[in-house]
């Protein structure tokens, strides 16, 4: 079943300029796109379009089926509705989705509540499961921190806890591993890939990286200038890439791998 519909995608900017152009692909339920380009390309805007939440002055138009609601056009109280029930968002930054004044574990409470209408012990304990869940030690302690009082693979971790935590159908991750040292990369992408899987949940993963795109989805569009490129399953794309520009960048990232066994070998 289809899950997520886009079809035309334009998103203009203020000043005329098109940011993407005529995008279409589908998500099915369970199922984990990636979205690969390099920056600049329209991978966030498109995926800021599927959850209605352009920046002032953009301007969506085309179709964007979610869970069966129409979002281009749709009024602000059927997106709140949408967001966190059918689509929840990991960003690269966890900083942008958390509010540096509130304690973790409140922070996660709120969306429980709203999904469970869990109160008092009970949401107590399902936070300290939400937290367990993300492999994140001591949930009792995370809890009682504020955002800034823990490590950011900690704070990208709490991000994913509070996005699963309304059991979204899809689950988008912008960049998500991005920001974090490469050590702690591999391990997020490890329990993202666990988690969605154990949910059966579908994936909408942006990066510029074709080796975490690899790690995480089945199939992958390549965007440039706004534009899909080309799409496939990603073991073909690495392996016969059609267009020149997916071809750049199975090469780049084929440079990056060496470079990083050269590294390791010493
Ligand atoms: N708020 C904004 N106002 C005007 N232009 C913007 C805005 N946000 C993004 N753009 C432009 O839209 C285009 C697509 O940006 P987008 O952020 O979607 O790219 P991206 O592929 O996600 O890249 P990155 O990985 O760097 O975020 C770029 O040319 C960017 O300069």
């Amino acid at each position: 079943m289809t899950l997520l519909d886009v079809r035309g995608l334009t998103v203009t900017a203020a000043d005329g300029r098109t940011l993407v152009d005529d995008l279409s692909f589908t998500v099915a339920s369970g199922e984990r796109l990636g979205l690969i380009g390099e920056s600049g390309s329209g991978k966030s805007l498109t995926t800021l379009a599927v959850l209605g939440l352009l920046p002032d002055g953009m301007t969506a138009t085309g179709g964007i089926d979610l869970a069966g609601t129409r979002i281009v056009g749709a009024t602000e109280k059927t997106l709140t509705s949408v967001r966190g029930r059918d689509a929840a968002v990991v960003f690269q930054e966890p900083l942008t989705a958390l509010d540096p004044l509130m304690r973790v574990g409140r922070q996660i409470a709120e969306p429980l509540r709203r999904h469970t209408g869990l109160r008092g012990p009970g949401l107590r304990d399902a936070v300290r499961d939400a937290l367990a869940q993300v492999r994140l030690p001591e949930p009792e302690r995370i809890a009682r921190a504020f955002p800034h009082e823990i490590s950011g693979g900690q704070r990208q971790r709490v991000a994913l806890a509070m996005a699963l935590a309304c059991a979204p159908r899809l689950l988008i991750a912008d960049e998500p591993t991005t920001a974090l040292d490469v050590s702690v990369q591999a391990e997020m992408l490890d329990l993202l890939d666990t988690l969605v899987r154990e949910r059966e949940m579908a994936v909408l993963f942006v990066s510029h990286d074709l080796a975490v795109v690899a790690r995480v989805t089945d199939r992958a569009l390549v965007m440039k200038d706004g534009r899909a490129v080309e799409e496939g399953p990603v073991h073909t794309l690495i392996r016969s890439p059609r267009e020149e520009y997916t071809e750049a960048l199975v090469a780049s990232a084929r440079r990056l791998q060496s470079a990083l066994d050269l590294r390791s070998a010493r």
